[in-house]
């Protein structure tokens, strides 16, 4: 699904990611984890064609055989609208406070999909009923629904497209422990019935132990290790994902 190969970033030429290699298997939960400043958010900047300006790039992100770290940002914005959905920490911030959320919703959901508002009403109230909101929160505005919810919102969205890479950027960092694994649960059951591909950036190893089938472990800039985290878990080699397992007892 998508294959990174020796990514390199920098940043006025100071180097921010380098030489990172990882494979993202489709149908699998897959977790980029590490440090704060080890550069997990950059890496996803660059999938998503979203790096700040005096950056650079070598190396290749074949996202279904297409690099791209050799694609026009329209050329990348045309596959995010197709093929890629975003969750990000604060799901405050990818809502504007002053729209009701039955509009953000659609266009985040059926407007993308082109499904008129009728079709996006009948399928979007089941689904927001099926992850336990009230579909009275189309007329509700952001600011009167909580951060737990508001990522559920997201999610529903997620279920709504059925996009072939979820990318999800430390979701759960700004929700208490109990609405986290609410969260979590919610990712998997998507992961389980519609097979979504899922790329999940996390500081946390219990939501790597929680959440992950594979995962991809970042320090200082760099890939330190990779495999499945029933392996990495019993047998790290690297030593910063040993200190990083040990911290966790
Ligand atoms: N716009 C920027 N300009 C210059 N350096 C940056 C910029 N954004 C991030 N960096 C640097 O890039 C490095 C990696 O940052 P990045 O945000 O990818 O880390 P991270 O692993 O996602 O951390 P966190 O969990 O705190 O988000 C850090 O050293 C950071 O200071």
């Amino acid at each position: 699904m998508l294959k990174v190969d020796q990514l390199s970033i920098s940043i006025n030429e100071k180097n921010i990611v380098e030489d990172s290699s990882f494979l993202v298997p489709r149908g699998k939960i897959t977790s980029i984890i590490g440090e704060s400043g080890s550069g997990k958010s950059m890496t996803v900047a660059a999938l998503l064609g979203n790096l700040p300006l005096g950056t650079e790039t070598t190396g290749k992100a074949l996202f279904d055989g297409k690099d791209l770290m050799d694609s026009s940002t329209e050329e990348i914005m045309g596959i995010r609208k197709t093929d890629i959905f975003t969750i990000f920490q604060d799901a405050a911030n990818s809502f504007n406070p002053s729209v009701k959320m039955e509009r953000q919703l659609y266009a985040f959901s059926g407007g993308r999909n082109g499904d008129t508002v009728k079709q996006f009403r009948a399928k979007m109230s089941s689904i927001l009923v099926e992850l336990g909101l009230s579909v009275a929160i189309f007329h509700q505005y952001p600011f009167e629904l909580s951060g737990g919810m508001l990522q559920r919102c997201m999610i529903a969205c997620a279920l709504y497209v059925k996009p072939n890479l979820l990318i999800a950027d430390e979701p759960t960092s700004s929700l208490d422990r109990v609405v986290q694994k609410e969260f979590i649960d919610i990712l998997k059951v998507l992961n389980e019935k519609q097979g979504t591909t899922t790329l999940l950036i996390t500081h946390d190893l219990d939501i790597v132990a929680e959440a992950a089938d594979e995962m991809i472990v970042m320090h200082a800039g760099k890939v330190v290790e990779t495999g499945s985290v029933a392996e990495l878990f019993a047998r790290p080699t690297h030593p910063y994902t040993k200190r990083l397992l040990e911290s966790r007892f």
